[in-house]
């Protein structure tokens, strides 16, 4: 496996042309054919070669999170928190290991714009010695659902209405201002604010949103949140500005993400974790494993652990973006998923949906290959597109007779678990009790917008450009829906609809 993650071990070096099977081919332009302008005949198996393959070209775009660019970098550790994390990757100050970073927009297809009003997907994959890491996060640290039974529905509503064939206003509202849907507020928020476009995706923070369980070698562990806070400052455009890009230069953030690079301009984000103790959680007024909830930072704070920095581009953006395998379920020793429902659902998700995008066997593909460890189970064998040597003569079992190791039997981790227990039912966790899926929401208006010249009156009008469209009784609900915000936003909201449906009927 080259660690430069490209598979160039059947590419001839001497440049002469072939066909897919090594046959040189001279007249690449030429087809075989009876006299000169006669019917093609079927022997010409070079081009029905290069005919057939080319059909084949695409493969099953990512739903959701399509359209997206990457880079390779390095993690550097930077502060010691081997008394949170065992993980070998923080094991010592200076520690390198060897990234890569996919952003990524969420409900658009795959050519659509970089600067369209979306949360940003911030993944990263880890190549450690114990095996590959995803960190599988977007630009907000917080999210639409708490309940993964909503995720489907939800994404469809950004999507194309089955019937006019277009994105629908309705729909995303629709969806939104159902009662018990509004514990989506706090993200909501977020998107319509400006960060929900971002100016591109240097200029921009992702976090774990999810709370995961992190311990140390001996067995303590903590609740973690994990930021990546932008060394080039975030920085957003207005909607006027994306909706001018997504027109003139819908590649923005790509070309802006490979040239700073190709220049030597290397972005670089540091990392810093939240901790929270067991009881801390009981003590605190929503769930631990609340995705909507930030955890406040005065009484949780920032503690810094390293830096990301991105200083190689892909060579081959297909081979090593497109077909790139991130997964939440893709962790290492020290770093577990804690029970937030959302994320247990999401380490089914992905695996599956790369088991389908591209095949049982993508462990395999380069970019996915866990090269700085390796990977050692005969009993993962055989499927479509081995091309590993598939462990040759081992045995297809784990038998007892021969000499495997297990380490994790050797260093238990987590002795000190989290106890369960209840009856197995269905639990609807749509609303919560009082106005809490709410304070936060108004807190990010009241004290951080409020602070930041024109922001709550540009959140106003990108909420009134976006439901201009939809039907009145969907525009009362949103008003409605963001007055438990504030009241002045539902005002400001009111009128900038009213202003655009104004402007649109001169059309
Ligand atoms: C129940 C909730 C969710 C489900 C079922 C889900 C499912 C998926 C699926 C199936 C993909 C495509 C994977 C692929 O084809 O490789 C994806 C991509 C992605 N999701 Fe989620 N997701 C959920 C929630 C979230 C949340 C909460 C976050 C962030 C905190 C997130 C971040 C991402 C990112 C960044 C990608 C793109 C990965 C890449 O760059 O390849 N998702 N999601």
């Amino acid at each position: 496996m080259n660690t430069d993650n490209t598979n160039t071990s059947d590419v001839r070096k001497d440049r002469i042309v072939t066909n897919s099977l090594g046959n040189p081919i001279n007249e690449p332009f030429a087809t075989q054919r009876v006299g000169q302008h006669g019917p093609l005949l079927l022997q010409d198996s070079n081009l029905i070669d290069l005919l057939a393959h080319f059909n084949r070209e695409n493969i099953p775009q990512r739903l959701p999170h399509a359209h997206g660019s990457g880079a390779f970098g390095y993690f550097e550790v930077t502060d010691d928190i081997t008394d949170v994390c065992g993980s070998a990757m923080f094991n010592k100050i200076g520690k390198k290991t060897r990234c890569l970073i996919r952003f990524s927009t969420v409900g658009g297809d795959k050519g659509s714009a970089d600067t369209a009003r979306d949360p940003r997907g911030f993944s990263t994959k880890f190549y450690t010695e114990e095996g590959n890491l995803d960190w599988v996060y977007n630009n907000t640290p917080v999210f639409f659902i708490r309940d993964p039974s909503k995720f489907p529905h939800f994404i469809h509503t950004q999507r194309r209405n089955p019937e006019t064939n277009t994105p629908d206003a309705n729909m995303f509202w629709d969806f939104l201002t159902t009662p018990e849907n509004q514990v989506a507020i706090h993200q909501v928020m977020i998107l319509f604010s400006d960060r929900g476009t971002p100016a591109s995706y240097r200029h921009m923070n992702g976090y774990s949103g999810h709370t995961y369980k992190w311990s140390n070698k001996n067995g303590d562990w903590k609740y973690v949140q994990v930021h990546i806070i932008t060394d080039q400052g975030i920085k957003n455009l207005t909607i006027e500005e994306a909706i001018k890009k997504a027109g003139e230069d819908a590649d923005f953030c790509q070309k802006d993400l490979f040239n700073s690079i190709a220049k030597g301009k290397f972005p670089s984000w540091t990392v810093y974790i939240q901790t929270m103790t067991q009881d801390e959680a009981k003590s605190l007024p929503f769930s631990v494993f609340d995705l909507t909830k930030v955890w406040p930072h005065k009484q949780f704070p920032l503690r810094r652990v390293g830096r990301i920095v991105l200083n190689e581009n892909p060579k081959n953006y297909f081979a090593q973006i497109e077909e790139a395998a991130f997964a939440p379920s893709n962790t290492v020793p020290y770093q577990e998923p804690s029970a937030d429902p959302v994320l247990q659902a999401r380490l089914f998700a992905y695996a599956d949906a790369q088991r389908y995008r591209l095949g049982p066997n993508y462990h395999q593909i380069p970019v996915n290959c866990p090269y700085a460890s390796k990977m050692f189970n005969p009993a993962i064998r055989d499927g479509p597109m081995n091309v590993n040597g598939n462990f040759g003569n081992e045995p297809n079992y784990l038998n007892t007779s021969k000499d495997y190791s297990f380490i994790q039997q050797q260093k238990p981790i987590q002795q000190h678990q989290e106890v369960w227990n209840g009856p197995a039912i269905p639990y609807h966790w749509a609303t919560s009790e009082g106005d809490i899926d709410f304070v936060q929401a108004r807190e990010l208006y009241t004290k951080v917008l409020s602070k930041q010249p024109g922001a709550q009156e540009r959140l106003a009008h990108n909420i009134g450009i976006h439901i201009a469209p939809a039907a009145d009784t969907i525009q009362q609900r949103v008003i409605n829906m963001f007055a438990k915000v504030d009241k002045n936003l539902a005002n400001g909201i009111r009128k900038e609809c009213e202003a655009k449906k104004r402007d649109s009927s001169k059309f």
